[in-house]
C-alpha cells in the first residue's frame, strides 16, 4: 500500500459488525497496509448492523451480498449518528455534547481536515453516480451486486470514514476435492467455510471486494449446518465452546490456533484494498 502521505496522519475505518474478531481483522489489515501510521492514529470502529441475508449464507453470491449490505448499512447508520451529533452540537451553540470529550471532537476535526486535504489534492474527481450499466442511478444496491457509488458521497459537514468495511462469513459446497479419490466423501461434497469482504471508499464512492481462502468443515459440523444450524452454533455444540465465532472461530480451533478468525480474514481485507492502493489508477473505470 502507499506510504501514508502527510494527510494520512490518521485513518478512520468503519466496520459493519460488532463482532470483535471481525474488528480485529480489519485493524490487523490496516496496520499492515499503513505500516508507518502510528497505531494510535488508526481508529477502527465497529457497529452492529443487519447483513440483509440469511444468518448462514450458503454460497458466494449471498455471502458477498451480505458483505456489501453490511458496509452500506453501517455507512447509513454512521451518517445518521453523525447527523444527530452535529444537530445536538449546533443546538448547544457549539458546546460539547455530554459524553464526547473535547479531545474526541478535536480528533474528529483533525481527521476531517485530513480528509479535505486529500480531496483537494486529488485531481479529476470521479463520478459519484452509479448506474451499474443500466443507465439509471443504482437504487443503493437493493438486490444488485454491481458497484454502487451513491452511498459514500460526502454530505454537508459530516465526518465520513476513510473506508467502510463489510465482512460476511459463508459456507458452500466445494466439489473439487471429491474428484480426488482419497479425499472423496461417500455422499455430498465437502462444505467449505470462507468469507467475503466489501470495502467502500466514501470520498470517491468506489467499491472493492475480495474473499478469503476456504477450508473444509468436519463432517459432523457440515451435517448440522446443512440441517440449518448456524456455523458458530454448530462449532460451539460440537466442540463444547462458547461464542467461538467472536474469538478464534472454527478456523482457530481446526488449525490449533495457527490461524484464528481475525488472521483468516485480514489478508482478504488487504486484497480488497488493492484497487485503493498504489495501482489505483489501473483500476479506475474498471
Ligand atoms: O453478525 P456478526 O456479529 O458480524 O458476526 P457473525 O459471526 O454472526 O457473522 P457472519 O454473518 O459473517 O457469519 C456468518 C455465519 O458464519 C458463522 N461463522 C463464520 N465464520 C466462523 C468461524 O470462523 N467460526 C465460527 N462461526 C463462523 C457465524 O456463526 C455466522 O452464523
Amino acid at each position: 500500500m502507499d506510504t501514508p502521505s502527510p494527510a494520512f496522519r490518521s485513518l478512520f475505518v468503519l466496520v459493519g459488525s460488532g463482532n470483535p474478531s471481525k474488528i480485529a481483522a480489519v485493524r490487523l489489515a490496516f496496520l499492515s497496509l499503513y505500516s508507518s501510521l502510528d497505531p494510535e492514529s488508526l481508529h477502527v470502529e465497529g457497529l452492529p448492523v443487519d447483513s440483509g441475508v440469511s444468518a448462514q449464507p450458503i454460497n458466494d453470491e449471498e455471502t458477498y451480498r451480505g458483505a456489501i449490505m453490511r458496509a452500506q448499512n453501517v455507512m447509513r447508520l454512521w451518517k445518521e449518528k453523525e447527523g444527530e451529533r452535529r444537530r445536538k452540537e449546533e443546538k448547544l451553540g457549539g458546546q460539547m455534547v455530554e459524553g464526547r470529550g473535547a479531545g474526541k471532537r478535536e480528533e474528529q476535526d483533525k481527521r476531517k481536515r485530513g480528509q479535505n486535504e486529500r480531496q483537494q489534492g486529488e485531481k479529476g474527481k470521479e463520478s459519484n453516480q452509479c448506474t451499474g450499466g443500466t443507465g439509471k442511478p443504482c437504487e443503493i444496491c437493493k438486490g444488485c451486486l454491481h458497484v454502487c457509488s451513491t452511498v459514500g458521497a460526502e454530505e454537508g459537514s459530516l465526518l465520513l470514514p476513510d473506508y467502510v468495511v463489510g465482512l460476511e462469513g459463508g459456507v458452500k459446497e466445494e466439489p473439487f476435492p471429491s474428484l480426488c479419490p482419497p479425499l472423496a466423501p461417500p455422499s455430498s461434497p465437502p462444505l467449505h467455510c470462507f468469507a467475503w469482504m466489501a470495502i467502500l471508499e466514501p470520498r470517491t464512492g468506489r467499491w472493492s471486494g475480495a474473499k478469503t481462502a476456504s477450508f473444509p468443515l468436519p463432517g459432523i459440523v457440515a451435517t448440522m449446518v446443512r440441517a440449518g444450524v448456524e456455523l458458530g452454533e454448530a462449532d460451539d455444540r460440537v466442540f463444547g465452546r462458547e461464542k467461538s465465532k467472536e474469538r478464534d472461530g472454527v478456523v482457530g480451533l481446526l488449525t490449533g490456533g495457527i490461524v484464528d478468525r481475525a488472521a483468516f480474514y485480514a489478508p482478504a481485507v488487504v486484497l480488497a484494498m488493492i484497487p485503493f492502493g498504489r495501482y489505483r489508477g489501473r483500476y479506475a473505470g474498471g
